[in-house]
């Protein structure tokens, strides 16, 4: 093609530049939104926005030196590419937010890159009326009640995790605690869930585990890039091509685990208690309960809340065990404290939902562990409505960011925030209701909160009852932390386990070595 009389360029060179034109002003033309609301923040670069400093410190630290750098401006905005992102830095502001707001910013962000039409029942994403509906249909589905007759399949398989971790330690004592814990959530997750026994403690390439596995670290690993670098417009195309955070193969794997599993129901006479048969209870559609249907789910939501199960309940708890496990490890001196509590407390009873509530301050430990490691490092709310806060004005659309990493470890808040000292946790009251929110606050705070609790305290308490434990020669200290994606330890959790000489008088003790 001949250029203004003077150049002969090939008409693909000419489509080629004027696409890259047109991507770089699009990309850059939403980065004065910040200029214009007031609001601080630093400089974005053309197309890449504020990427370039979360590539060179990480997420979680750039959310840690982002807060503790604009704390008293209250928000600052960044942006992901071309896409605005308001973290807000203010207690009070975001109680107002989360708590008393909270009909102003119901929803997540929306990840169109996600193999949206198989998730989009998945109630971590579902928007406003839908999301009410769902939470409040699965709202019992983890009553006190039903967390404590989940009690002796978490007791069975505690016990078989503490006869792989004694075979594992009986050469020299170290072992690598985090892919033991995992398959122990796993397996708890698949059993509750869906009385499965995928059995990962003795066989963890099972397939069960390697889907769920892959379906997460895909979605670790992916998200920056996409969220970043394509604009909403490409994302959809992307999808078109098989390319998604998620991989589509392995969603469609755990549907049709999800589909056989209801089949073979439809088959007997008496079904288990568990989370799958609640699903199927108030799912008027397969016909099996007709009191079921006010409020009732869609089939699709089934599949969606059943997916919720196995992947927002079995990673998180694993980290969080282990979290505090190896903390404890770490910390002879708070270890050998916890340990005496729980002897003394439980008096070798095997621990359960009930006799865990007295363990004051083995409940610190679990929450110093959890503060220093939340694994909703941070967690995010768009703005339905426009709406005032505080005199600045937040646009309709806007992502809200909370940077709970920031908030954990802010030394106003916690002195010497990145040492471990459970004590902290003796007087929670004089606390602002929004300082410790590992899961979330308000209406849309975490679902499996007690469930999770419940798993780390019976789990930890009967870990204190059958080892000792300690540093060895592989252990790292201070944990290091991957740059991306979720809270992931860049290497193995090793300390020594030696199973204790007096047993106590539960369960699993008898498989002493
Ligand atoms: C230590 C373990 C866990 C931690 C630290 C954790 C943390 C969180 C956080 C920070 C959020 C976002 C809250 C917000 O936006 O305000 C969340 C949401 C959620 N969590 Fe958890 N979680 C854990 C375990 C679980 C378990 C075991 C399940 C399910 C069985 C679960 C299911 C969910 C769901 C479904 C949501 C979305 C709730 C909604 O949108 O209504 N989580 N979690």
């Amino acid at each position: 093609m001949d250029f203004l009389g003077i150049v002969d360029i090939p008409t693909w060179l000419l489509i080629l530049v004027t696409c890259g034109v047109l991507y770089v002003y699009y990309m850059t033309s939403t980065h004065g939104t910040f200029k214009k609301l007031g609001i601080p923040g630093p400089q974005p670069l053309p197309v890449l926005g504020n990427a370039l400093y979360v590539v060179r410190k990480g997420l979680f630290d750039s959310i840690v030196d982002g807060y503790k750098y604009y704390k008293h401006h209250k928000m600052y905005g960044i942006f992901e590419g071309r896409t605005p992102v308001l973290t807000v830095t203010d207690l009070d502001l975001l109680k107002e937010i989360l708590v008393k707001q909270s009909n102003n910013f119901t929803n997540r962000r929306q990840y169109a890159s996600m193999a949206q039409r198989y998730l989009d029942t998945i109630l971590f994403i579902v928007k406003d009326n839908e999301w009410k509906q769902l939470r409040a249909t699965l709202k019992s589905s983890f009553t006190s009640s039903r967390l404590k007759a989940m009690h002796p399949k978490m007791a069975e398989l505690l016990k078989q995790m503490f006869d792989v971790l004694k075979e594992q330690a009986k050469d020299k004592g170290q072992v690598e605690i985090s892919s033991v814990i995992g398959c122990f959530c796993m397996d708890f997750i698949a059993s509750i869930g869906f009385e499965h026994n995928c059995d990962s403690l003795h066989n963890p390439q099972n397939d069960f585990m390697r889907v769920s596995r892959n379906v997460l670290d895909s979605f670790a690993e992916r998200t920056f890039f996409f969220e970043f670098f394509s604009p909403p417009f490409v994302k959809p195309v992307l999808d078109q091509l098989g390319i998604n955070i998620l991989p589509k193969s392995d969603i469609l794997f755990l549907r049709k685990f999800v589909t056989k599993a209801m089949e073979a129901r439809s088959q007997r006479v008496e079904n288990p208690d568990d989370f799958l048969q609640y699903l199927i209870h108030h799912c008027p559609g397969l016909g099996l309960d007709k009191s079921a249907t006010e409020g009732g789910l869609t089939l699709e939501q089934i599949y969606g809340s059943a997916l919720t199960m196995i992947l927002a309940g079995y990673d998180t708890s694993a980290k969080g065990f282990h979290f505090a496990v190896y903390l404890l490890a770490m910390h002879p001196e708070c270890f050998s404290r916890a340990q005496r509590e729980v002897d003394e407390v439980l008096q070798g009873e095997f621990p359960n939902p009930t006799n865990v509530g007295q363990l004051t301050y083995l409940d610190m430990c679990i929450k110093e562990s959890i503060r220093m490691y939340p694994l909703g490092f941070f967690f995010e709310r768009t703005c339905n409505k426009e709406t005032i806060l505080q005199g600045v004005k937040i646009p309709k659309d806007m992502i809200i960011r909370v940077p709970v990493a920031g908030i954990h470890s802010d030394p106003e808040i916690y002195t010497e925030p990145f040492k471990f000292i459970p004590e902290r946790f003796a007087d929670d009251k004089s606390r602002h209701p929004m300082a410790f929110i590992p899961f979330g606050a308000g209406p849309r705070s975490c679902f499996g909160e007690q469930l999770a609790m419940q798993m780390m305290k019976v789990g930890l308490a009967a870990f204190l009852q059958v080892f000792h434990m300690s540093p060895c020669v592989k252990s790292v200290y201070p944990i290091r932390l991957k740059p991306f994606g979720d809270i992931i330890v860049d290497h193995g959790l090793w300390l020594n386990l030696r199973p204790r000489q007096q047993c106590p008088k539960g369960e699993p003790v008898s498989h002493q070595l």
